[in-house]
């Protein structure tokens, strides 16, 4: 297995460019499913879900290929996916593929609206909590699905098709709200989705939906109105940047202090945990182009901050930040309340030196002054690059350890930091 070694101490100067948002990407591809046409995606971002993502499409009959490589370019940016999903010809997605990604799971809503049927294993937990998918199945029943579970798998049927109905989550949910837009898109009917999930990722498919002839109105707000079409058409779309990626080095630019062009990033779509850094001391500018970071001389104070879904402080997030406070002149507080258990990285953060306390959901992190570099073991995608950002203010080197958790969702990461002038390298484990 393959892992990152990073020598703590240099600081970041430059241009990263950001990749399409993987959360967009998974969904957008799913979306495909709902198409006797062809759905052409570019700016994806080459991420291992995403390689698993098309296998599992490619499992029910989608014809996915890659195209897009651009001569001289670092392979930083993105590729350009055709997903020809004319033919379905199986509508079971297997345990052994759903479990390696949660978000697969969202393959039953295009498989049912589109094709009546869907027999799709239940995904189980993971790292971060339980994660179960009651909501997801309440709104496929709402809209008319019958569901059972047999032997792990969800059995979804809706023989006469889907009729448009009003959703209600009770607490919201991502996945929920994928789930019920891309199965109301083929309803008989109008669809009422209360209480919708508001993330920039959710508007990113409504958009591409709508450009496959959907009828979709609100997404972006918690009520999103949907009136269901016979068909959907192929469109082209570009995948939303990723905001969490963008967050993610402006946290490791905050940390190592430098100057950095985040290119591409759009600022507006994570303003809550820019507003945070601001507080923290690093200096933020939107530009043209992008965002920039900078943290020239003082320090990082610390912060309090509350996870929340969308614009809150995104959960996804969390982890990066609490890797930047172990450096912070002061007591920090950062509380999760979206999963019950993302605080693996707290006790790997220890093992550099980090002073953290947990009480419940809410981690107190004292700052210290002094990191020092050790192996460490990522645990899970956001817990991995709170490591690489806590390793690149060590002293001395710091190894991260079970890399493919990170190759889940960064694209490029040790080329994007070390392109800035971090000491990070990937070291390939045996196969
Ligand atoms: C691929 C993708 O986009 N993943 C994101 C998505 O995950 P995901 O869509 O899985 O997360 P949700 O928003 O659904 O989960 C929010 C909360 O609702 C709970 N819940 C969810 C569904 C359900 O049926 N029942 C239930 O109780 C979850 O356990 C969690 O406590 O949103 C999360 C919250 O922003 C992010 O951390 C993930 O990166
Ligand atoms: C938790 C995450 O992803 P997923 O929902 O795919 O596990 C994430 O992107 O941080």
């Amino acid at each position: 297995m393959d892992r990152i070694k990073i020598v703590g101490g240099a600081p970041l100067n430059g241009v990263i460019p950001i990749s399409g948002a993987k959360n967009a990407a998974l969904p957008l591809m799913i979306a495909s499913l709902l198409s006797e046409d062809i759905l052409t995606l570019a700016n994806v971002p080459r991420l291992a879900d995403v390689s698993q993502l098309a296998r599992i499409l490619g499992n029910h009959g989608v014809d996915v290929t890659v195209a897009g490589k651009r001569p001289g370019e670092m392979e930083l940016t993105g590729q350009t996916v055709r997903l020809d999903a004319r033919t379905i010809v199986d509508t079971t997605a297997p345990y052994e593929m759903v479990s390696k990604m949660r978000a697969s799971f969202w393959v039953i809503a295009p498989l049912l609206a589109r094709m009546g049927q869907a027999r799709v294993s239940l995904p189980g937990g993971c790292a971060i909590g339980t994660r179960p998918v009651d909501l997801l199945l309440m709104a496929l029943e709402r809209l008319g699905a019958q569901i059972e579970i047999e032997n792990g798998y969800v059995v979804a049927t809706a023989r006469d098709g889907l009729r448009g109905a009003e959703i209600e989550f009770p607490k919201v949910t991502v996945g929920g709200t994928h789930t019920a837009l891309m199965a109301a898109t083929l309803a008989h009917g109008t669809t009422v989705i209360l209480n919708a999930a508001r993330e920039p990722e959710i508007v990113d498919v409504a958009d591409c939906l709508t450009k496959m002839g959907a009828k979709v109105r609100g997404a972006g707000t918690s009520t999103i109105e949907v009136t269901g079409v016979s068909r959907l058409h192929g469109t082209h779309h570009s995948v939303v940047s990723d905001r969490i990626e963008a967050g993610t080095y402006a946290m490791c630019v905050a940390m190592a202090g430098g100057d950095v062009l985040l290119q591409g990033a759009q600022p507006e779509l994570l303003q809550t945990a820019l507003d945070v850094l601001t507080e923290a001391g690093a200096e933020i500018a939107a530009t043209n182009e992008g965002i920039r970071v900078r943290r020239n001389g003082h320090g990082i104070g610390p912060v309090s901050v509350t996870t929340a879904p969308h614009p809150g402080f995104p959960t996804d997030l969390q982890a990066q930040l609490m890797g930047l406070m172990t450096r912070a002149k002061g007591t920090s507080r950062i509380t999760e309340t979206i999963f019950e258990n993302r605080f693996m990285h707290v006790q790997e953060l220890a093992r550099l030196g980090a002073r953290i306390h947990l009480d419940g959901q809410t981690a107190t992190v004292e700052g210290v002054s002094v990191l020092k570099g050790a192996p460490v073991m990522a645990t899970d995608l956001r817990a991995s690059v709170s490591l690489v950002i806590a390793g690149l203010a060590a002293e001395g080197e710091t190894t991260v350890n079970r890399v493919y958790h990170l190759d889940r969702g960064f694209e490029q990461l040790e080329r994007k930091l070390s392109a800035c002038g971090a000491q990070i390298e990937r070291i390939a484990g045996e196969r």
